[in-house]
């Protein structure tokens, strides 16, 4: 029987399944779900970028071949989080009144997800939410990302737990355990797919001795802006000072972050301020670096995979696999908790490079598989038939004209 076939002579039109993009983390996390729902014919998906990252969420669809089918205006600049979400949330009605989606998904705990799950829920459609039951055990930490995670939890119809910690989470917060899929983390296929797909890219500053060890850091979270900013910034500058690695910093476009980091760190021969990386060129410079220190969540889950030693810049983490494994450590934000912990592990350099062992904790690659045969498994009885055109008694057309010309 064929897959658009209902078995009774009847076809099927596929599940309209949209998939709600907003943020750079989100193309990347939601492109191997995009694509394994692609492989299944019984589905039709729809990628919604929300204009959140207006550029970027495009751009990384594009490493991994994907195409949005709707680009929302992006939000006036300047604006904050209540204006942000009233303009997706209103894009996301006339989106939904235009694609007709049967079923959304949204991914993790952006301002995009979070506005994505208000609208389905409105809507009254299914929500399937992907990255489901991360908690960092403290409401306005990080801000807004745990308030969106609770939140969405309770509008979605289908939660994909990243790992059995983040499954266990959403037990006790009393879910059905038929609503509630462990699926591993997605970003663990999207660094699988990307290696497939794009050939390694190396774009080592050639001023960087590749003979020495590499730390790769990142900071832009909203809680470290400003003064906890200019502390992780101080603290790198030590750390280069020290004359025995390269500082690669990968830097955010926000402009009170980039001036910043251009004041604090040009002008140091072993830092290397760098511009954001596209998704393929950041996974190898991450693949080649000795430590990585970051207030990210998915360079968390990244670096675990790869197995590289994690200092991670905040002072709560929902990512607690890594910590447990002891491939990751909070340090905060303080300058000379940072210069001591990363000091001290570069202090030892064979005892760093004996501890870089990959680790599965976030997942083993097929997690969009599972989260797309469930939706299909779930929701294919809200496929529609196809409707023929009426086809008419041909002599009864034909009497019907003979009387209309009497
Ligand atoms: C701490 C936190 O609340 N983080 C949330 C945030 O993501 P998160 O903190 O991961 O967001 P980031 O902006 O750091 O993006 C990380 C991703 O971007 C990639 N990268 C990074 C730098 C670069 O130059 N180029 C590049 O491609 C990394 O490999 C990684 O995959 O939104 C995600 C999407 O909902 C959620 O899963 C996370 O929980």
């Amino acid at each position: 029987m064929s897959p658009l076939d209902a078995g009774d002579g009847q076809t099927l039109l596929p599940l309209r399944v949209s998939l709600i993009v907003g943020t750079r983390p989100e193309a990347i996390k939601l492109a191997p779900v995009a694509i394994a729902l692609l492989a299944m014919p019984e589905v039709e998906p729809m990628i919604w970028c929300t204009g959140q990252h207006a550029h970027w969420a495009p751009e990384m669809l594009a490493h991994f071949n994907l195409e949005p089918s709707r680009l929302m205006p992006p939000p006036p600049s300047g604006q904050g989080l209540t204006q942000m979400a009233s303009h997706i949330l209103t894009q996301m009605q006339t989106s939904i009144q235009d694609d007709r989606p049967q079923v959304m998904i949204v991914q993790g705990d952006t301002l995009s997800a979070f506005t994505g799950a208000v609208a389905a829920a409105y809507a009254g459609l299914p929500l399937v939410h992907v990255e489901a039951g991360l908690r960092s055990g403290c409401r306005k930490d990080p801000f807004p990302e745990e308030v969106h995670r609770r939140a969405i939890a309770a509008f979605a119809d289908l939660h994909c737990a990243p790992t059995e910690a983040a499954w266990q989470t959403l037990i006790d917060e009393k879910l059905s355990a038929s609503d509630v899929l462990l699926s591993g983390n997605t970003v663990i296929d999207a660094l699988h797919l990307i290696r497939d797909l794009v050939p390694a890219n190396d774009l080592t500053p050639a001023s960087m001795d590749p003979a020495r060890p590499l730390i790769v850091v990142t900071c832009h979270r909203r809680e470290n802006w400003g003064a906890r900013y200019e502390a992780v910034c101080k603290a790198m500058r030590q750390l280069a000072r020290r004359g025995d690695c390269e500082v690669a910093f990968v830097t955010h476009p926000n402009p009170a972050l980039s001036d910043i980091a251009r004041v604090l760190l040009d002008g140091q021969p072993r830092l290397h301020r760098l511009p954001p990386l596209a998704y393929p060129s950041f996974m190898n410079l991450l693949e080649r670096a000795a430590l990585v220190l970051t207030d990210s969540g998915g360079i968390q889950e990244e670096a675990a995979a790869l197995g590289v030693p994690t200092l991670i810049l905040r002072d709560t983490t929902e990512r607690s696999e890594g910590v447990a494994a002891g491939i990751a450590r909070l340090v905060g934000t303080v300058e000379a908790d940072i210069v001591s912990a990363a000091g001290g592990l570069l202090d030892d350099l064979p005892a760093l490079r004996a501890s870089r062992v990959p680790c599965d904790a976030y997942g083993d690659g097929r997690a969009a598989h599972r989260i797309a045969s469930a939706i299909r498994e779930r929701w294919s009885d809200r496929r529609t038939p196809v409707v023929h055109p009426q086809i008419s008694d041909p002599a009864a057309a034909l009497a019907s004209r003979l009387r209309a010309r009497a």
